[in-house]
């Protein structure tokens, strides 16, 4: 197809329905990459290559582009810049790219699913160099006409080359006013500009609004899904100290737990300290509900806890590191071998004194099996990672409607079988990197539902958190915690804290 196959729509210089953009929503920067190599660089051809490899492994073969592009960077000998180029322009891509195909079904002249999937993947990375970052518009297009060549075939080259030219005559803002006006409700329109899908962007909603917060914030919290986030290191108490490994590395504090520092740059493998196991790179909001269930007050006995869905592992070395300071014990628990393995290699530097085992066994028979048995058990459940957006990119797109329900399901018997392995008096956390109301409160409920009246009880995580994080940290007024990242700079995290007061048995 050449240019003039491309269809000739021009958009209208003027918002399509006549009224005017929040501030929030026209901050199309909000998604543009900080670079802009201006010039064409050696090596730009092979990040441009590495992004169309990793964009087509991620549709082939269900990969996570997060841990396929690092190890094809290095074999590939891309570094500073170049990497940096690339990392952006594939995960943007991947991010943006429900925002991009509107876009790209407004220049061609057959619906996208007629277009080879690969050539689509082309369309999608010339895009977002247009439109996401600060590329040149003649690099964008004869760089990405370039790899179309190369990796698709000189007849589609001709497509691309239409089709991006196009794209490219057009600013970003008016594009977006052009997908949204082809949108009829507000959902619609706002998961078409910010890239979700729409049962995300309504389920989003749902829960933030049940968490307190204004339903107007919706639009802050899908871009800020839209942003790379800062890497965050995790100094592990008693390994090392916050101090000691600010010293190591430019970072500056965390905001909400004292455990944090925010790296500065991007590459924590260079650290020893993490290296070796002091410290790790983890999310302040992971950090966060971690020292709050560390903290949770228990009389009695605290000696013996149990991370019942541990792999691979950030929450379990916190926890030991924190359990080899009070004198405590895990059990790190996880029910796929090798999710176990990098369990074992996180605890490489806590005292061995603060891990009992790291054993591999289904979570769900822990309470019939072990009854009674721990004073501590965190349940940070597998979920839909929906609160984790911006650090998996594709995720989106991966998920559906369907996953919420078999989810919802195991997490159910996971708490369930954590209710009956705790002993009376223990406390209970039940953890997810998802605001999804049907994998966290409707869980909750649903559980405490089937247990009888009076055995399990609520406590005041929110004070937990704000005794940690301060008191000008914003939280809905609730006993159960619930983070954002447009609000907390951290992941969507979910807390709830239980404690159980009686039998968990129905006599
Ligand atoms: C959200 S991840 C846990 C993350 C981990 N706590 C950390 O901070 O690194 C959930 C984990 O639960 C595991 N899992 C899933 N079903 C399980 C089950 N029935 N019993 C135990 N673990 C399970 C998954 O394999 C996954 O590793």
């Amino acid at each position: 197809m050449n240019d003039d196959a491309a269809r000739s729509t021009q958009p209208e210089r003027r918002n399509a329905q006549g009224r005017e953009r929040s501030a929030a929503r026209t901050r199309g920067d909000g998604n543009r990459g900080s670079l802009a190599p201006g010039e064409r660089r050696k090596g730009t051809d092979d990040s441009r290559t590495i992004a169309f490899d990793v964009l087509r492994q991620v549709a082939d073969s269900d990969a996570y582009a997060n841990l396929v592009l690092p190890p094809m960077l290095r074999s590939r000998g891309l570094s500073g810049r170049d990497a940096a180029f690339a990392t952006e322009l594939t995960y943007g891509t991947l991010r943006m790219r429900g925002r991009y195909d509107a876009v790209i079904a407004l220049c061609v002249d057959r619906p996208l699913d007629k277009i080879d999937a690969p050539v689509l993947d082309v369309l999608r990375l010339g895009a977002h160099q247009l439109l996401g970052m600060r590329v040149p518009s003649h690099a964008a297009v004869s760089e990405t006409v370039g790899l179309a060549r190369s990796r698709v075939g000189a007849g589609s080259a001709q497509f691309v080359n239409a089709v991006l030219r196009k794209i490219s005559r057009t600013e970003l803002e008016e594009w977006l006013e052009l997908i949204e006006a082809q949108e009829s409700d507000e959902i619609a329109k706002m998961s078409v500009v910010d890239s979700h899908p729409q049962w995300i962007t309504r389920a989003m909603r749902d829960a933030l609004v049940a968490s307190g917060r204004p339903v107007d914030e919706l639009v802050s919290l899908l871009e800020a899904d839209n942003a790379s986030p800062r890497v965050t290191l995790v100094a592990r108490p008693g390994l090392i100290s916050v101090a000691e490994l600010g010293a190591q590395v430019e970072s500056h504090p965390g905001r909400l737990a004292p455990t944090a520092l925010i790296l500065e740059g991007s590459d924590p493998g260079a650290i020893a300290a993490v290296r070796d196991g002091q410290a790790g790179v983890q999310d302040e909001g992971s950090q966060l509900v971690t020292l709050a269930f560390a903290q949770a007050p228990l009389e009695g006995t605290d000696a013996r806890w149990l991370d019942m869905c541990a792999g691979p592992g950030g929450k379990a070395a916190l926890l030991a590191s924190i359990a080899g300071t009070r004198g405590a014990r895990i059990v790190a628990n996880e029910i796929q071998p090798h999710r176990a393995d990098l369990v074992e290699r996180s605890l490489a530097a806590v005292p061995a004194h603060s891990v009992e085992k790291v054993q591999v066994w289904d979570g769900r028979d822990i309470g019939t099996q072990e009854p009674g048995s721990y004073d501590r058990v965190l349940v940070d459940a597998p979920c839909t990672g929906l609160g984790a957006l911006r650090r998996r990119p594709e995720s989106r797109w991966r998920r559906t409607p369907s996953d919420v329900k078999v989810l919802a399901t195991l997490q159910r018997e996971l708490l369930t079988s954590a209710l009956l392995a705790v002993r009376e008096g223990g406390v209970v956390a039940y953890v997810t990197c998802s605001p999804h109301l049907a994998e966290t409160r409707t869980v909750v409920s649903d559980v405490l539902g089937t247990l009888p009246e009076g055995s399990v009880e609520m406590l005041d995580a929110r004070s937990l958190v704000t005794e940690i994080a301060g008191t000008d940290v914003p939280l809905a007024e609730r006993l159960d915690v619930q983070l954002w990242p447009h609000l907390h700079g951290t992941d969507a995290m979910h807390l709830t804290l239980l404690r159980r007061v009686g039998s968990t048995v129905v006599a």
